[in-house]
């Protein structure tokens, strides 16, 4: 098997893609397909680099619900002792039946959280709400003082730092809509140390998703640091330090170690960090989940229209929505390795109404013919938590492979499932 170098669960055992000993194949013909697929054991280890790459420094990994919110996923994290990320109600609600001795590890993030929202988390009596406005402070200390209860509160500010990534996901900057401008941070401290209902505990930044280097962590976390060393000298005393996520992933064939690669990021961070007494908190979303996961689905049909070829899957940008919105990279490999097919290019296509509907363009591969089953890699993060019913195509089901044993931890959909909340 050629597992020892590869950064995912999924390799070859022969000819057979397997997820951590699990036949893909025989994965899609019990569930059918689409199906995602996930690696408990991966994202196992995952938690373990990061922790391990922090090893010494206080901190908690609050791992970022939106990336990938299956209820069988949190269980599994919350019981690991991670912390989550929420940023909203809903998010709330699914740590709460996933993982209900987490919540009093959850930070809640988020530029638009309504009164309701605040509300349930001040009942749930989480960690630390990461207030992104000054509108939004005050509306918390109301609710805080309706409810006879204290927020803990960070301010996520805005550190004006530039982070190479997609531009829809780059988020630290001050034209962004993200946060508090780290210079008008000191006065609203002052403010949400007088409030009645708000207590400050901490303060928070996040600079956007799928950074790469770790230079930009660096920069901001210094910017933060040295605001909460005035902040100490002006008498407020925040503990928590919350270095958000954003640590990227290898999503092509490049190397990617990714051990090696969080041990930089940790170094980075721990390098600014040095001689500062603070409770560090993560944010890691991608990191943990993406490459623990893939999206298996079976070739419908193959066409020619002129030029072009079209491999047509039963998969669709409802499923996996990446490609179309940020024209992201996936791996495309086959599920049965055939030696005899020659290489072809094609578009890799789903079934919906939209030119965008595609996984891939002009992508060379060993010919795909109908009845194949291809795995789309590295679809564990932002894949299934961003799926839609779009074309009333229902979602898909989530198998999670846990110590050589299958777990289903959602089964496929039923039609008569979408239609539970319509009124006619
Ligand atoms: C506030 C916050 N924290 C954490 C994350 C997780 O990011 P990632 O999945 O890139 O680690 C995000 C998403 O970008 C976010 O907005
Ligand atoms: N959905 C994005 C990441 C969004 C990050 C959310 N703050 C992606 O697939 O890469």
């Amino acid at each position: 098997m050629s597992s020892s170098a590869s950064p995912r669960p999924f390799v070859y055992d022969g000819d057979r893609l397997v997820c951590s000993g699990v036949d893909v194949a025989a994965l899609a013909d019990e569930f059918g397909t689409p199906l995602y697929v996930y690696s408990a054991d991966a994202v196992r280890e995952r938690v373990a680099m990061i922790a391990n790459g922090f090893a010494g420094v206080d901190h908690t990994i609050c791992y970022a619900v939106k990336a990938n919110s299956a209820l069988g996923l949190l269980k599994r994290l919350g019981a690991l002792g991670c912390g989550f990320d929420i940023v909203s109600g809903g998010e709330l609600e699914r740590v709460r039946r996933a993982a209900p001795e987490a919540v009093s590890r959850v930070v809640f993030s988020g530029v638009g959280k309504q009164a309701w929202e605040m509300d349930a988390a001040l009942e749930a009596g989480i960690l630390q709400f990461n207030v992104e406005s000054e509108a939004e402070l005050e509306l918390l200390a109301e609710r805080a003082q309706a409810l006879g209860k204290t927020a803990r509160v960070a301010l996520r500010v805005n550190p004006d730092v530039f982070a190479e990534t997609h531009p829809y996901i780059s988020t630290g900057m001050s034209e962004h809509k993200f946060g508090i401008a780290i210079a008008r941070a000191r006065q609203v401290y002052a403010r949400a140390a007088q409030l009645e209902g708000i207590e400050p505990t901490g303060v928070s930044v996040h600079i956007g998703s799928q950074i790469r280097s770790v230079e930009p962590f660096a920069a901001a976390l210094q910017r933060v640091r040295e605001l909460v060393e005035e902040l100490r000298k002006d008498g407020i005393n925040l503990r928590n330090v919350d270095a958000g996520g954003g640590f990227g992933i290898e999503y092509g064939t490049a190397a990617f170690d990714p051990a090696a690669s969080v041990q930089q990021y940790a170094k980075a961070l721990r390098s600014v960090l040095e001689g500062f007494d603070a409770h560090l908190l993560l944010e890691p979303g991608r990191f943990i989940i993406a490459q623990a996961g893939a999206l298996v689905t079976r070739v419908l049909y193959t066409k020619q229209n002129g030029a072009k070829r079209f491999v047509i899957a039963d998969a669709a940008m409802n499923d996996l929505i990446r490609p179309a919105l940020y024209k992201a990279h996936h791996e495309i490999v086959p599920v049965l390795l055939d030696a005899s097919r020659p290489a072809s290019k094609a578009d890799i296509v789903g079934p919906v109404c939209e030119s965008g509907d595609f996984f891939a363009q002009d992508r060379e591969t060993a010919e795909l013919r109908s009845g194949d089953l291809v795995a789309l890699l590295d679809a564990g993060a932002y894949g299934m938590s961003l799926a839609s019913h779009y074309n009333t195509r229902v979602h898909p089901a989530e198998v999670l492979i846990e110590d050589g044993k299958t777990v289903l931890i959602r089964r496929r959909e039923t039609l008569d499932d979408l239609f539970v909340a319509e009124l006619y």
